[in-house]
């Protein structure tokens, strides 16, 4: 069968092993992140957070390891990977010529959803950036820009959501907003592993916790 089934969880890691040099920052890790599940990775500066969701996203190569996304190896090039997998890091790459409404009529547009439009303009309302719809990502605030880069995960179909640290440089209510629009994701089916520093996004969103910083 060619459709992924919904026992089967979406992504599945095993033995997920990643080192710098003499340091081991992920060793032998298991994870299996079943539809309509979130897991939270939390831990101290430094305890390999951001290492791990480079690796499931295929930004880094593990050293040793396997990760499947809908039960195929995990390849970032293929098209069915780009689809079902929506990634949000420290990285905000924005186009400087393209207005926040062109980006995200870009993404949305790129990955088929049905009316754009309708689909943009939800998106722009809900994370708070109407008014800013015609700005250039050079004229955004730095959190009016890591909203538009969360924007870019919700304006498209998405099976895995892979979210660094999303709060960040967002304020009280938008960390507010975030939380109730992941959980509402996650409970519509969607998979969720998302880094955080913030304890009460990762009560409010988890379902599982995986402190990295735990020996
Ligand atoms: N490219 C690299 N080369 C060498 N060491 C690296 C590299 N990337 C990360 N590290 C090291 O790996 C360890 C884990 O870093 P990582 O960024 O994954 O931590 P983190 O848990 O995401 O931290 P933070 O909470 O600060 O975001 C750190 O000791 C870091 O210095």
């Amino acid at each position: 069968m060619d459709s992924p089934s919904v026992s089967e969880p979406v992504l599945r890691v095993r033995g997920l092993t990643q080192r710098y040099g003499d340091l081991t920052v992920i060793d032998g890790l298991d994870l299996d992140v079943p539809p309509g599940t979130a897991v939270a990775l939390v831990g101290p500066n430094g305890s390999g957070k951001s290492t791990l969701l480079r690796c499931l996203t295929g930004l880094d190569s593990a050293a040793a390891g396997t990760v499947e996304l809908d039960g195929r190896p995990l390849d970032e090039r293929a098209v069915a990977t780009r689809r079902a997998l929506a990634v949000v890091t420290d990285d905000l790459d924005f186009f400087p010529d393209l207005s926040v409404v062109e980006h995200l009529d870009l993404v949305a547009s790129a990955h088929g959803v049905d009316d754009v439009h309708a689909a943009v303009d939800e998106v722009l309302s809900a994370i708070g950036l109407s008014a800013q719809a015609g700005q250039l990502p050079g004229t955004l605030s730095s959190g009016q820009r890591r909203r538009l880069a969360l924007a870019t995960v919700f304006v498209r179909p998405r099976r895995l959501m892979v979210l660094d640290e999303p709060e960040q440089r967002l304020d009280t209510d938008g960390v507010a907003w975030l939380g109730d629009r992941l959980r509402a994701d996650v409970d519509a089916g969607a998979a969720l592993v998302f880094a955080s520093h913030d304890p009460d996004l990762v009560e409010r969103v988890a379902d599982t916790v995986l402190d990295l910083g735990a020996s």
